[in-house]
C-alpha cells in the first residue's frame, strides 16, 4: 500500500480513535483487558494488526473477539484468534503490545516497522471475523475494530454477539471447510446435531435425570443456550437462569468464576436440593457444575472433574474400540486440585502434564498426545484429537467388529460434539451430559470418584505485580527474594499443604492459591501466604487478614 494512503489511516486514527491514556497495557493471558474506556484505540490498532496477521498468513481469516470474559461489566478486552481457531501465536504478543502503546504520532512509523518485521505482503487480501460479548461497551469497540480492519483495506465481517468459542469455531471453519460451516447456525448444527445423534443411541437410565439448571452469568452463553433449548426435543430439559434480564448484572455474584472461586451458589438460580446446575462464564468459554445438598452445602464439580469425567469415558470407548495404539494425556495447571492429579495418574493411569496458566499453554501441550484432554480448574478446556486419532477411529468405525464399531462410532460422535479450537462451555456441557447419561450417573456419583483437597484462592494488590517472577509452570517463584522460602515454610506447617503465588495476566493483582487437608487450614495457609506477598512484594492498601 502506498504510504500516502497509510497516512490517511493515521490521520483517521488520531481523530476517531485517539490514544487517551498513558497507562501501559499488555497483551496478557487472554489478550488486552482493562477498563472499557481505555480500550478504543487499542482495539482499533488490533484491527490494523489483524489485517497484517491475515496477510502474513496468506489472506487466511483472523478473528477478533471483544470481551473481558469473567470480569465485571465496566471492563472489556480484545483478543486475536489465529487461522486454525487457536489463540494468537505467542511471538506476536509483544508486537501487539508495542502497537497498542505507541503514541498517535508514532503509530505510522511503528505500523510500518511491524509490516517490515513480519514481512507482510500488503497487496494481498485480508479477512477478519469480529465477535463481541454482551457488554454495553462492546458494540462501540467492535466498530473500532472494523474501522481498523477497513483502514488497512482488509474485509471485516461482524458476527454480532457470540460466545468466544463460536467465534473461534467460525474462524477455523472459514479457513478449513472440512471442519464445518462458519456461521452460528453451522456451529449449532455440529454440536447439537452430534448430541442428538448420540442421545438416540444412549437411552436414559440409572440415576441420570434429563433436567439441567443453568446459570448463564447474565452473559452471552445463556442466551445461546436459550436458542438451542428450543431444538432439544426433550433430550435435555434446560432450565435457564441469569440470562441478563430482570436487572441481573454480568458476572456479578454469579457465573463460573464466582462459583469456582467463592465456592458459593450464584444469585438468581432457583435452589432445589441435589439438582445439578451448570454455571457458565460471561463469554461462554468456561463451565463448572455444582449442586446443593439438603443442608444447602455446596458441592462443586470444577474443570478438574470435567476433565476426569471426559478422559475416563474416552478411555473406556478407546478400549471398546480396541484402538490401543492411540495415547491419551491430560494437561492441567498448578491450580488443579492435588487430589485430581493423584486420581488421574493413579486410578485412571493417564499421564498428566502441568503447564503455565492460560489455555494457550494447555492447548499447546495437549497437541503432543494423540488425544489431549486439557482443562483449567476454573472450567476452561476441551479435548483435541490428532489426525492420526481421527483416522484410526474412523477406520475402526467402518471396518471393525460390531462391538468395536459401536465404541468407535460413539467416539466419532463425541469428536463432532467437541469444539477443538478452544474451551467451550456449550460444547463441554453437552459432552458432560452425554457421559453422565451414558453411565446413568447422578452428580453425587460423579463427585464420588475422588475427594477434593480443600482449597482457597486469594488476591493481593501490590505496587507492581511483575515484581513477582515464577518458574516450574508457575509453581515456584524466583523473585522477590525470600518469597518462595516463606511460602515453603508456611506450606510445610500443614498436612497436605501446597501453595503458590503468581501475577495475574488479566487483572492487576497477585493470585495466591493454597490447599491443605481441611478448609480452615487451606484458608489459613492462603491468608498467611497473602501476608507474605504483601510484605515481600510491595503490597498496597489493606493488609490481608487471617481468617477469624
Ligand atoms: C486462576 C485463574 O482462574 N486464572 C484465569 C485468569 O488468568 P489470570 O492470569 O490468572 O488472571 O483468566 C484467564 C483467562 O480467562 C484464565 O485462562 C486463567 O485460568
Ligand atoms: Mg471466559
Amino acid at each position: 500500500m502506498p504510504p500516502s494512503s497509510l497516512r490517511v489511516v493515521y490521520a483517521f486514527a488520531r481523530e476517531m480513535h485517539p490514544k487517551t491514556s498513558d497507562v501501559f497495557i499488555q497483551y496478557g493471558t487472554a489478550g488486552f483487558r482493562t477498563k472499557a474506556n481505555l480500550l478504543e484505540h487499542v482495539v482499533y490498532r488490533m484491527g490494523l494488526l489483524a489485517v497484517i496477521r491475515s496477510r502474513v498468513k496468506n489472506g487466511r481469516t483472523i478473528g477478533m473477539m471483544i470481551t473481558a470474559s469473567h470480569n465485571l461489566e465496566p471492563d472489556n478486552g480484545v483478543k486475536l484468534v489465529d487461522p486454525d481457531g487457536e489463540m494468537l501465536e505467542q511471538s506476536w504478543e509483544e508486537i501487539a503490545t508495542r502497537l497498542a502503546n505507541v503514541s498517535d504520532n508514532d503509530l505510522e512509523s511503528t505500523t510500518e516497522q511491524i509490516i517490515k518485521q513480519v514481512n507482510a505482503d500488503m497487496s494481498l487480501k485480508a479477512s477478519v471475523f469480529i465477535g463481541m460479548d454482551t457488554r454495553y461497551t462492546s458494540p462501540r469497540l467492535a466498530a473500532a475494530a472494523s474501522n481498523g480492519v477497513i483502514a488497512l483495506k482488509g474485509t471485516p465481517r461482524e458476527f454480532g454477539i457470540v460466545t468466544t468459542p463460536i467465534l473461534h469455531y467460525c474462524v477455523k471453519c472459514r479457513n478449513d471447510n472440512t471442519y464445518g460451516i462458519p456461521t452460528e447456525e453451522g456451529y449449532y448444527e455440529k454440536i447439537v446435531g452430534a448430541f442428538k445423534t448420540i442421545r438416540q443411541k444412549l437411552p436414559v437410565f440409572g440415576e441420570y435425570n434429563t433436567t439441567l439448571y443453568v446459570d448463564g452469568a447474565n452473559g452471552v452463553g445463556g442466551k445461546k443456550l436459550n436458542i438451542i433449548r428450543k431444538s432439544l426435543d426433550g433430550e435435555l430439559d434446560l432450565q435457564l437462569f441469569n440470562l441478563g434480564g430482570n436487572g441481573g448484572k454480568l458476572n456479578l455474584n454469579c457465573g463460573a468464576d464466582f462459583v469456582k472461586v467463592s465456592q458459593k451458589q450464584p444469585v438468581g438460580v432457583e435452589h432445589v436440593p441435589y439438582q445439578r446446575v451448570a454455571s457458565l462464564d460471561g463469554d461462554g468459554d468456561r463451565l463448572v457444575y455444582y449442586y446443593l445438598d439438603d443442608k444447602e452445602n455446596m458441592h462443586l464439580l470444577d474443570g478438574d472433574r470435567i476433565a476426569t469425567l471426559l478422559a475416563s469415558y474416552i478411555a473406556e470407548l478407546l478400549k471398546g474400540a480396541e484402538a490401543g495404539d492411540l495415547n491419551m494425556g491430560l494437561v492441567q495447571t498448578a491450580y488443579a486440585n492435588g487430589a485430581s492429579t493423584r486420581y488421574i495418574t493413579e486410578e485412571l493411569k493417564v499421564p498428566v502434564t502441568c503447564v503455565k496458566t492460560g489455555v494457550k499453554h494447555l492447548h499447546h501441550a495437549a497437541l503432543s498426545y494423540d488425544i489431549g484432554v486439557y482443562f483449567e480448574a476454573n472450567g476452561h478446556g476441551t479435548v483435541i484429537y490428532s489426525d492420526k486419532a481421527k483416522k484410526t477411529i474412523a477406520k475402526i468405525a467402518h471396518d471393525g467388529e460390531p462391538e468395536q464399531r459401536k465404541s468407535a462410532q460413539l467416539l466419532l460422535n463425541l469428536i463432532d460434539m467437541t469444539n477443538e479450537t478452544v474451551g467451550d462451555a456449550i460444547s463441554d456441557l453437552f459432552l458432560v451430559e452425554t457421559v453422565l447419561c451414558a453411565r446413568g450417573l447422578h452428580a453425587r456419583q460423579w463427585r464420588a470418584a475422588y475427594a477434593d483437597l480443600p482449597c482457597r484462592q486469594l488476591k493481593v494488590t501490590v505496587q507492581d505485580r511483575n515484581a513477582i517472577a515464577t518458574t516450574d509452570a508457575e509453581r515456584r517463584c524466583t523473585a522477590p527474594e525470600g518469597l518462595q522460602a516463606a511460602v515453603d515454610a508456611l506450606a510445610g506447617k500443614y498436612a497436605s499443604g501446597r501453595a503458590f503465588v503468581r501475577p495475574s495476566g488479566t487483572e492487576d493483582i497477585v493470585r495466591v492459591y493454597a490447599e491443605a487437608d481441611s478448609q480452615l487450614a487451606a484458608d489459613k495457609l492462603a491468608a498467611e501466604v497473602a501476608q507474605a506477598v504483601y510484605e515481600l512484594a510491595g503490597g498496597v492498601g489493606e493488609r490481608p487478614q487471617l481468617p477469624a
